[in-house]
């Protein structure tokens, strides 16, 4: 089978990296005569290096979407994306179809999975925020069936950052909207296989529902990107950066786009929820902290009756403004200077605290500046500690997720909305180690575990480097990840994107080439 372009790689690659770095993001903005109005709307361009006997290799393909096909076929932009509405698209035949009820209004979205991937048992999807995930083939790139998840769920839409247990299930989040008169967050488990004796086997047939939260808003839930969980609870922060379902339903008549219907509503507050996943009830105290807005989780895990999680919030709503391709123009470093600030927060939070306590007290009983403060009502006001500034997509060695972790591995993000550096950042000390070369614009940063791994950050990084000189070719960098010193890399001779999320597949989870 034909494993894409070969790579000299210059330097010392571990022997036992085989497998697949498989990336997703938007690779193309304009079709025909027609561009998009933000960079999150590009259809997506999956790419991956492949490691075998010491050799690198590079493949990159368009996602087939139903929304590509579309696009394609017309010519110009025909489905909406999130900062682009566009006419006529197909998709909305449905919506006019169906504008009986509120909870009908809610239109069909593009399949244009630009985000993430997403592993099911033997199985790979490319994931964005709608109710639609492809089916892809790791190793050819190739699109494969497109997975409705409204068909298993009743949600409109579902995380691009599902979480694994240890036994391979998926466990993610999605948002029902006024379905049978409510609004809920809906928290679901999908097996990593199907019975051997299935027919047609589909892993989505044996979709659980794991509990339910219901929104503290039937028209404006919020919006989130992402969820934690610990050991024995799933962590769920309702921030008050929200959709207006109202205007969502309206949007296409009103001819906005989908950016529009979100809006920060810096008067509220931002809620926590505890759900235990033995019981599937919600910690019952109202723990809550300031307005704030964030996309990203870290890590979380229990501590002596505490959960702490660490997210990257921001103050403002800016940064999705930052992506629109105005303001990414020529001069973009220098005209585009964020407004708030990545901030890594750390919540520590007190589930096991004593009940007479009196009313204004601490109840954080872990060294640590962060407080849980009692209030009349019996709810707890949480202030977080910051443990450092300017990191964004952060990545962790996932068999620390959910545990007591140390490392996280991100971009770092200055005064721009591209990164010019990564870093591995401890958590317990704030030392911080950096990469970073000059025109060098690195992605996020994919910790690898050796296999004979003892220590949390025995392994290696790999990060894809595009040059901010387009004269200059991009490459695959392979740091240490203990020294954050580079091992080698290799240059990629081809006209490579900026992209957003992936994962690595170690070989041994790759199947067989029956084919
Ligand atoms: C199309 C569409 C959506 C798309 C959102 C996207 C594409 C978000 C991307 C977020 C990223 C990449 C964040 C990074 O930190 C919504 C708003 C969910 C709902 C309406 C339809
Ligand atoms: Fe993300």
């Amino acid at each position: 089978m034909d494993t894409g372009i070969s790579f000299l790689f210059i330097g010392q690659l571990p022997t036992w990296l085989q497998g697949i770095l498989l990336r997703n993001g938007p690779g193309m903005h304009t079709i025909g005569d027609t561009t998009y109005n933000h960079w999150f709307d590009g259809l997506a361009l999956l790419h991956s290096f492949t490691f075998k006997n010491g050799e690198v290799y590079y493949r990159s393909k368009y996602l087939r979407s139903d929304t590509y096909n579309y696009n394609v076929e017309a010519n110009r932009i025909v489905v909406s994306e999130f900062g682009t509405m566009a006419y006529p698209d197909p998709c909305k035949n449905i919506f006019a179809k169906a504008f009986s009820y509120l909870s009908h209004t809610i239109p069909e979205f593009t399949d244009n999975c630009l985000i993430n991937i997403m592993k099911t048992g033997d199985d790979f999807y490319a994931t964005s925020e709608t109710n639609f995930i492809r089916k892809i083939n790791p190793q050819t790139l190739e699109t494969l069936e497109k997975v409705d998840y409204s068909k298993y769920v009743a949600v409109n839409m579902a995380t691009s950052h599902p979480h694994y247990d240890s036994a391979g299930n998926i466990l993610n989040m999605g948002t029902s909207i006024v379905d049978k008169g409510k609004t809920k967050y809906v928290l679901f488990k999908i097996p990593p296989s199907a019975p051997e004796k299935e027919e047609k086997k589909s892993c989505f047939k044996h979709l659980e529902v794991v509990c339910s939260i219901p929104s503290r808003s039937l028209l404006h839930p919020s919006y989130y990107h992402s969820f934690g969980i610990t050991e024995n609870y799933i962590v769920f922060v309702e921030q008050p950066f929200k959709l207006d379902i109202v205007k969502m339903a309206t949007a296409y008549i009103r001819g906005v786009n989908w950016a529009s219907c979100l809006a920060y509503h810096k008067e509220d507050k931002t809620w926590f929820h505890f759900i235990d996943k033995k019981t599937k009830e919600e910690v019952s105290t109202k723990f809550y902290t300031d307005a704030m807005v964030f996309f990203h989780h870290i890590n979380a895990y229990e501590e002596d009756g505490h959960i702490i999680f660490d997210i990257i919030a921001y103050t403002d709503n800016s940064l999705y403004d930052m992506f629109y391709l105005k303001n990414l123009g020529k001069d973009f470093e220098k005209n585009n200077k964020v407004t708030s600030i990545p901030t890594c927060k750390r919540f520590v939070v007190p589930l096991q605290y004593d009940k007479d306590a009196e009313v204004g007290s601490n109840l954080v009983t872990l060294p640590s500046t962060t407080t849980a403060i009692k209030e009349k009502d019996g709810s707890i006001y949480c202030q977080p500690e910051i443990l450092c500034e300017g990191i964004e997509l952060p990545r962790i060695n996932y068999d620390y997720n959910g545990k007591k972790y140390k490392y996280v591995f991100a971009t770092e993000v200055q005064w721009s909305p591209v990164p010019t550096k990564i870093i591995k950042f401890n958590t317990q000390t704030k030392e911080m180690l950096h990469w970073g070369e000059d025109h060098c614009w690195p992605s996020e940063p994919i910790f690898v575990p050796s296999p004979d791994a003892r220590e949390e950050d025995d392994g290696i990084v790999l990060t894809c480097v595009v040059m901010s000189d387009p004269k200059e070719a991009p490459f695959l960098l392979v740091l240490d990840a203990k020294t954050f010193k580079e091992l080698g890399r290799a240059i990629v001779d081809v006209e490579m994107h900026l992209d957003l999320h992936g994962m690595f597949i170690p070989e041994k989870e790759l199947k067989t080439e029956t084919e």
